[in-house]
């Protein structure tokens, strides 16, 4: 039994350290009413909250480029879209009736992957921005003169790196031996990657997507 039903759907957003995720997700809201929730985003706000029992842990584990433990993260999502569905209802509510969630920079590791499809809501697709980490270092690099962010830095993305390979590409591996992975080459301009990314998540929404697939 999961804490939503059918009627919502969860598209999981993954990809290196600065694959373009937040920048695509961006774009597909204005496409598709997506209610877009950044794992990233949700700790980095508990770390400046008052009063958080979870503040050093979270901030050690952003400068290192390590997984917060899932249960921090799980129930920032799970608060995050409930707060979300309410907010929708007392809107004009999603237009079919069907909540659509881009979950991104989750699941990173696998305990996070499996505990949250079996209690929270299993995901319907994964969409996977892939580029090279040349191009991801320069991306964070240039984006680090601007963010603020502790770990847009030569020494954290490198740790960021090595998180990715080790303990998230296996979560990317776990989806595509369950044919549900869409793999979009970010290599390209915003628009490029993004007219990509709206031709899979179509496919999604149609049922269209019976198995893994890679647009280059
Ligand atoms: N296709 C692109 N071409 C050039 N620059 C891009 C492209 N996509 C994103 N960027 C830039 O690269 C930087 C990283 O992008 P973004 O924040 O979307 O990545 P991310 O995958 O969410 O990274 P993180 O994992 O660190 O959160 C940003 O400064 C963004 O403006
Ligand atoms: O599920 C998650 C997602 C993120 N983290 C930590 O946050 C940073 C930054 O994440 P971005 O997606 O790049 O904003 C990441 O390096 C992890 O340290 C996490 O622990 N769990
Ligand atoms: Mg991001």
């Amino acid at each position: 039994m999961t804490v939503f039903d059918d009627r919502i759907i969860v598209i999981y957003v993954l990809g290196g350290p600065g694959a373009g995720k937040g920048t695509q997700c961006a774009r597909l809201v204005e496409d598709f009413d997506f209610v877009h929730l950044s794992a990233g985003d949700l700790l980095r706000a508990e770390q400046h909250r008052e009063g958080s029992e979870f503040s050093k842990l979270i901030q050690d584990c952003i400068k290192n480029g390590t997984i917060v433990p899932m249960e921090v993260t799980i129930k920032l999502l799970e608060n995050a879209m409930g707060e979300a569905v309410e907010r929708k209802k007392g809107s004009h509510g999603w237009e079919d009736g069907r909540g659509r969630f881009l979950i991104d920079g989750f699941p990173r590791k696998m305990d996070q992957a499996l505990k949250f499809d079996e209690s929270v809501r299993a995901a319907s697709a994964v969409l996977f921005f892939t580029t090279s980490e040349e191009v991801m270092l320069k991306r964070l690099l240039e984006r680090g003169k601007t963010s603020g962010r502790e770990d847009d830095n030569e020494e954290s993305i490198k740790k960021r790196f090595v998180t990715y390979m080790e303990a998230t590409m296996p979560v990317i591996n776990y989806y595509r031996s369950l044919g549900k992975v869409a793999e979009v080459d970010s290599t390209a301009s915003v628009e490029e990657v993004h007219a990509k990314a709206s031709t899979v998540v179509n496919a999604i929404f149609k049922g269209e997507m019976s198995n893994n697939i890679v647009l280059a």
